[in-house]
């Protein structure tokens, strides 16, 4: 696969740190760090609306992601929402919201946009990964991950390696899709 340079515009290190990982001798990924406007709607939605931004402020092939957990007791809220909870209530509170509730299942959803450039349509690729939400366990310090639970494993994605999340996530899901697109456009 021919080398070919992206620029990944997001304002999240963590997500930078990953996607580096996962997309790793396939494209250099150059990196903008730039907190997009996010309009109100789904993932794909925000990603789409991200990414046109982005196209426009680099002017050239970019890539934007946006991330959702949802709670399957609240039709998947908070979902596109979940930065803003989080800030506020702290993984913790977010356990709390599901106190009232049997259900303790959710799924993370990493809906990433491609667009080739200003003017050019975005193209979306998109991971979701099942699992349980529970009370935090491990260091990780990104976000939501000490509260969420994959289906089939025993720890939650702060508890797993670098290596192993690369292995699972919604965000590996997602990018394996972007890479077959790549490949594809040879
Ligand atoms: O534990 C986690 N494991 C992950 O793998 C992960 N990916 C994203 N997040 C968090 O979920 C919200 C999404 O919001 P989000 O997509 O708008 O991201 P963001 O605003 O941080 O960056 P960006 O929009 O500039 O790219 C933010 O609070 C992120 O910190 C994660 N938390
Ligand atoms: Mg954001």
């Amino acid at each position: 696969m021919t080398h070919r340079t992206l620029t990944f515009v997001t304002g999240n290190k963590n997500k930078l740190r990953e996607m580096q990982a996962l997309l790793k001798g396939v494209i250099d990924l150059q990196s903008r760090a730039v907190d997009l406007e996010e309009i109100q709607g789904s993932t794909q939605e925000i990603a789409l609306a991200k990414c046109r931004q982005a196209a426009a402020i680099i002017g050239g092939p970019v890539l934007t992601e946006d991330v959702g957990l949802g709670f399957n007791a609240m039709n998947g809220l908070p979902g596109a929402y979940v930065k803003w909870f989080l800030e506020e209530l702290k993984p913790e509170g977010l356990v709390r919201m599901l106190k009232g509730f049997d259900d303790k299942s959710g799924f993370v959803i990493c809906t990433i946009a491609y667009c080739e450039g200003p003017g050019h349509e975005p193209i979306l690729f998109e991971g979701i990964h099942h699992g349980t939400i529970v009370e935090p366990r491990g260091p990780g310090g990104f976000g939501w991950n000490p509260i969420f639970q994959p289906d089939g494993t025993t720890e939650t994605y702060a508890e797993m390696s670098d290596e192993s999340k690369n292995k699972c996530s919604h965000r590996f899901l997602a990018v394996e899709k972007l890479k077959l697109f790549l490949k594809e456009q040879q």
